[in-house]
């Protein structure tokens, strides 16, 4: 599925009701694993994504178009092809791969200040909390630095792709800032830690 499909798909068939999310993060992170999960409500079996995968989640009254990137290093340069639009970035973090963290921030620093995502906000899902030894949501938004990010409103949520714990919150929080938005409530970008 490619950019053509994401430009053509919001321009002719997007409704009010309708918004677009993309999910990026490190390649292993759990990102086909957490779209599959919100999409079909269990765990399916992955391979690396190449290119991207696109499905629909219904969540709380709205539709979301959710585009799950590849994010292996060659890849992550095409992500930006996809921002276009988009009303909620997920940024997707393996908490149990220390030795990537800095990466990590490198790429999220590079999406969040992409020009196309300027008026999105962003969702970091601390993912694989189910793993012992796993850096739980607080140590994550140090890691990540995100306290320093303070041009879009974002938030932190420790998850289990495998379970779904944690998913549905995070659905909740991106579905209660794109109703705010719509209804005009431009709020200062803020932080709310969900530490679990
Ligand atoms: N233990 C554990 N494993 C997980 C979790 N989420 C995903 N995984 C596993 O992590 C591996 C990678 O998951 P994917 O969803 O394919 O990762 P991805 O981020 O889509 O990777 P790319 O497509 O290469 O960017 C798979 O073996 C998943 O089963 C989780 O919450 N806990
Ligand atoms: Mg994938």
């Amino acid at each position: 599925m490619g950019i053509w499909a994401s430009r053509t798909w919001r321009r002719f068939f997007a409704s009010d009701q309708d918004c677009k999310i993309v999910i990026v993060g490190l390649n292993n992170a759990g990102k086909t694993t957490i779209l599959y999960n919100l999409h079909l409500g269990q765990v399916v079996l992955t391979q690396p994504t190449i290119g991207s995968n696109v499905e629909e989640v219904k969540h709380e009254n709205l539709t979301f178009q959710v585009w799950d990137l590849g994010g292996q290093e060659s890849l992550r340069a095409n992500w930006s092809t996809y921002f276009e639009e988009a009303d909620a970035i997920i940024f997707v973090v393996d908490s149990n791969d220390q030795d990537n963290m800095v990466l990590a921030k490198m790429e999220l620093f590079n999406v969040v200040l992409h020009e196309d995502l300027k008026h999105a906000c962003l969702l970091v899902l601390a993912n694989k909390q189910d793993i012992q030894g796993s850096r739980n949501a607080g140590q994550i938004a140090q890691d990540l630095s995100l306290h320093k990010i303070l041009t879009h409103e974002w938030q932190i949520q420790s998850c289990c792709a495998l379970t779904g714990e944690g998913l549905r919150e995070g659905m909740s929080w991106i579905a209660g800032r794109i109703r705010a938005r719509r209804k005009g409530e431009v709020s200062a970008p803020r932080a709310q830690q969900t530490v679990s």
